[in-house]
């Protein structure tokens, strides 16, 4: 079987840049089309697999593209809502053979984070997240803060559990963060920084903090491998890297 040929969109972005050294370092992948702000995407039909890094206002439109012409698509741009996720699952309809996944952070340490924050949840009364980013950001929170949160509150939900306690009444307005899904989120941006996370739970003379850092890039390299390999056996809508790794 020949390299699956491998397209993307964002590519003189910081993670595009990556996922073009990635692919290019790969024996099974070949780099067929490096396409940038402002560049028309008809490079791409060449591709099988379309890798998308750009904004949260661009992605839809390249995901739309990209299904309308058969190709498979990995994306780790922010933003997806379930409304958003809705409408590609309405594209993929129209292309039952395309696979599409959405990945909010390919990071393995940050998949088990988030895997071992949900399973801590339903023992905590208190939990709070902290995420942190380099200035550069252009989204707070970040996808996968709210990724968190979101499976954070579902887990609470089905153990009983209410809201976090909090007698705070005199607030200056963002002191106690964004609620997302009735979790405090908190956003950090400073230089130096990369991707960070921690989620901070607390219960009666103890608290328990999971963290994850990616000090580089090259630690997202991995899972979006991972992705373009299977998306190309995954037909419709893949949403993190969990179904990817049989977590
Ligand atoms: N899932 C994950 O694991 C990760 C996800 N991310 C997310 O990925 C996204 C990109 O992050 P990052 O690489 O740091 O951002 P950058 O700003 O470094 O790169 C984005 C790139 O996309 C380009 N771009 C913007 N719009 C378009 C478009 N319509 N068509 C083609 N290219 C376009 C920009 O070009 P120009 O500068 O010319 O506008 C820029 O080069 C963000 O949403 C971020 O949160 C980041 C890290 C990990
Ligand atoms: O913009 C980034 O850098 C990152 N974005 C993703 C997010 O918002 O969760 C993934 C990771 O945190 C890096």
């Amino acid at each position: 079987m020949g390299a699956t040929r491998v397209g993307v969109i964002g590519a003189r972005g910081r993670m595009g840049a990556e996922a073009v050294r990635a692919v290019t370092a790969a024996d099974d992948l070949e780099l067929v089309a490096q396409i940038g702000s402002g560049d028309p995407l008809d490079a791409l039909t060449d591709a099988q697999v379309v890798v998308e890094f750009t904004r949260p206002d661009a992605v839809l439109d390249n995901v739309r593209w990209c299904v309308e012409r058969g190709l498979h698509v990995v994306t780790g741009t922010t933003g997806f809502t379930e409304e958003r996720l809705d409408t590609v699952r309405g594209w993929l309809a129209s292309a039952p053979e395309v696979g599409v996944a959405v990945v909010p952070n390919f990071a393995l340490g940050a998949v088990l984070m988030m895997r071992f924050a949900e399973t801590a949840a339903r023992y905590f009364e208190s939990v709070e997240i902290v995420e942190l980013h380099h200035p550069q950001k252009v989204d707070a929170p970040s996808g996968t803060a709210r990724l968190t949160a979101e499976r954070i509150s579902a887990a609470r939900a089905s153990a009983g559990l209410g809201a976090p306690p909090d007698a705070t009444t005199d607030l200056v307005a963002g002191a106690r963060g964004a609620a997302i899904a009735g979790i405090p989120v908190h956003s950090v941006r400073a230089r130096g920084l990369v991707a960070h996370q921690e989620v901070l739970f607390g219960a009666a003379g103890e608290t328990l903090t999971i963290r994850h850092d990616s000090f580089d890039r090259t630690s997202f390299m991995p899972g979006v491998l991972l992705a373009v390999r299977k998306v190309t056996n995954r037909p419709g809508l893949t949403v993190g890297l969990d179904p990817l790794l049989d977590l």
